[in-house]
């Protein structure tokens, strides 16, 4: 039996799971680690952190397995997308903190470049809009406030990479610099539809290009780790951000397939084959995967707060002790009530792209308690969804593609934030046997690669289904509900 290592570096933790080429999973082991918050709005990581976890629970997945090593063929990375990191070309060492996606200190340099009329330049080129999500602006501000950095970037000693790169950097001991397509479909330096990074882009931002890694294609070689870390050589052949990942891993080859992960946030994305459709309705063009030099796109919608909002009922509100007590908690709640939760904690995403607004509760009554903000806070899932959902309709809809929507992360366990989402989107809702979708994806594509993981058909026949839920709500029900939730998030904004 051969075995492929995936790590999956995520916003909060650092994942490694080993998969067989039967792909199933035979161990895993997870270590989280500090976030770190130096003002309000701006999130780092320690880059060594990432590099320290992901060397750890790898070391700590293969023990665990009680395998041989020379049966682990391949590596597979999957990350949190957009995070930048720079570091010194000789040392490995990060000259600052990695900003995070999450992080705004760019605020108020994209509302500049949105002024200054640049805006449609960059959404032709990239996909993206301009917003402190993407790295682009986090590399520039690194660039602009470490001490001479610019001047070492510019003397060619200074690299810059998203989480995967780092990663590779460290594993192959400085060996290999280079990315895949889809994470450098996040920097907003990236041209998607020339598969160059953009000299214009890089220009403006005064971003020197020999700083920028290689970019290749999903399923690759991307070097080989440093023998002293795993007691072999082993090589790197799969590369994917984690939302993409999820995509292969949930088998979304078909243009018009759409999956939607639902962890902390919610990610949704809808594979449009190989053109890339420019939204009209603020969501994002990305790449979904690119295999022998051929890119597949995607519309993307993000969501900041899905898995989160239920963290606050537990957390901040406390008024349940684990997630899944929402369950009976929003089975209880009166049906007479039509309490609508919108959890724009850190603004609204996609398609509302308003990191100013902040979060509210209408329609509260004296019988209104806990189990009415619960299932509020289940349904802001579902109504976000919708929102996505319309958009993306708005913007394409092949002929005859399927209406399911393929979900997977943990927010996915709850039955009823499922059953709701398909009777808000009046639209079949299918879970998944496998819902680690963003290791086994990018599994396949390091196994694929190496040629001990079946070819792409194969690959999908796989894919099983736990659960399918359909919607079962009354038309008027849905209308009058959707409504209410579109004043409310309304009158959101306007506050
Ligand atoms: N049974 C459940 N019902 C509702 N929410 C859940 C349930 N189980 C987990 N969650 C939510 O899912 C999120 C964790 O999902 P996960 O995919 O591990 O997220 P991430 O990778 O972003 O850390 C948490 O925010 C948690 O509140
Ligand atoms: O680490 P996650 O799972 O929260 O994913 C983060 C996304 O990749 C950000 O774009």
């Amino acid at each position: 039996m051969k075995y492929v290592l995936a790590i999956d570096q995520g916003t909060t933790s650092t994942r490694a799971i080993l998969f067989d080429e039967k792909l199933t999973i035979v161990a895993q082991a997870q270590e989280e680690f500090p976030q770190i918050f130096p003002q309000s709005g701006w999130v780092e990581h320690d880059p060594n952190d990432l590099w320290g976890t992901t060397a750890g629970t790898c070391r700590e997945v293969i023990e665990r397995a009680n395998i041989n090593i020379a049966d682990v063929v391949s590596i597979g990375i999957t990350n949190q997308r957009e995070t930048t990191i720079v570091w010194d070309r000789k040392t490995g060492e990060p000259i600052h903190n990695a900003v995070v996606w999450q992080d705004r200190r760019t605020a108020d340099f994209c509302k500049e470049l949105r002024g200054s009329g640049h805006s449609d330049m960059f959404t032709d080129r990239t996909g993206l809009l301009v917003d402190p999500y993407f790295s682009a602006t986090k590399l520039k501000w690194i660039l602009d406030h470490v001490d001479g950095a610019r001047a070492r970037a510019l003397n060619g000693d200074l690299l810059f990479g998203t989480v995967d790169t780092f990663l590779i950097w460290k594993l192959t001991g400085g060996q290999s610099h280079v990315t895949d397509a889809t994470n450098a479909a996040r920097t907003m330096l990236y041209d998607i539809r020339k598969g160059c990074w953009s000299q214009t882009i890089c220009g403006l931002f005064d971003i020197p290009m020999n700083m920028l890694p290689q970019v290749k294609d999903s399923a690759a070689d991307f070097g080989q780790s440093r023998p002293d870390l795993f007691g072999r050589h082993i090589p790197i052949c799969g590369v994917a951000g984690d939302q993409q990942a999820a995509t292969i891993g949930q088998a979304c080859f078909e243009p018009g397939m759409l999956k939607s992960t639902y962890g902390t946030g919610c990610f949704a994305l809808l594979n449009t084959g190989d053109t890339p459709v420019m939204s009209k309705n603020r969501l994002l063009t990305t790449i979904a995967y690119q295999l022998d030099g051929k890119p597949t796109y995607a519309l993307e919608g993000s969501i900041f707060i899905a898995g989160a909002v239920v963290q606050w009922l537990r957390d901040g509100l406390k008024i349940i002790r684990e997630a899944s007590e929402t369950q009976p908690r929003a089975e209880g709640a009166d049906k007479t009530q039509s309490v609508v939760l919108v959890p724009a904690f850190t603004g609204l995403g996609a398609p509302y792209w308003n990191p100013e607004c902040r979060g509210a509760v209408f329609g509260l009554t004296r019988n209104s308690g806990p189990n009415e903000l619960a299932r509020a806070a289940l349904e802001s899932v579902g109504y976000q969804t919708r929102d996505l959902l319309d958009a993306m309709r708005a913007d394409w809809t092949p002929d005859g593609a399927s209406s399911v929507l393929r979900v997977d992360g943990g927010m996915s366990a709850s039955n009823w934030a499922m059953q709701f989402l398909a009777d808000i989107t009046d639209a079949p809702v299918d879970r998944p046997k496998v819902l680690e979708t963003t290791a086994l994806g990018v599994a396949w594509l390091a196994g694929m690669k190496v040629g001990v993981m079946p070819a792409q058909e194969e690959f999908s026949k796989q894919w099983e289904l736990d659960c399918q839920f359909q919607s079962q709500m009354a038309e008027e029900e849905r209308h009058q509900k959707f409504a209410n939730w579109q004043r409310a998030v309304q009158a959101t904004l306007a506050y």
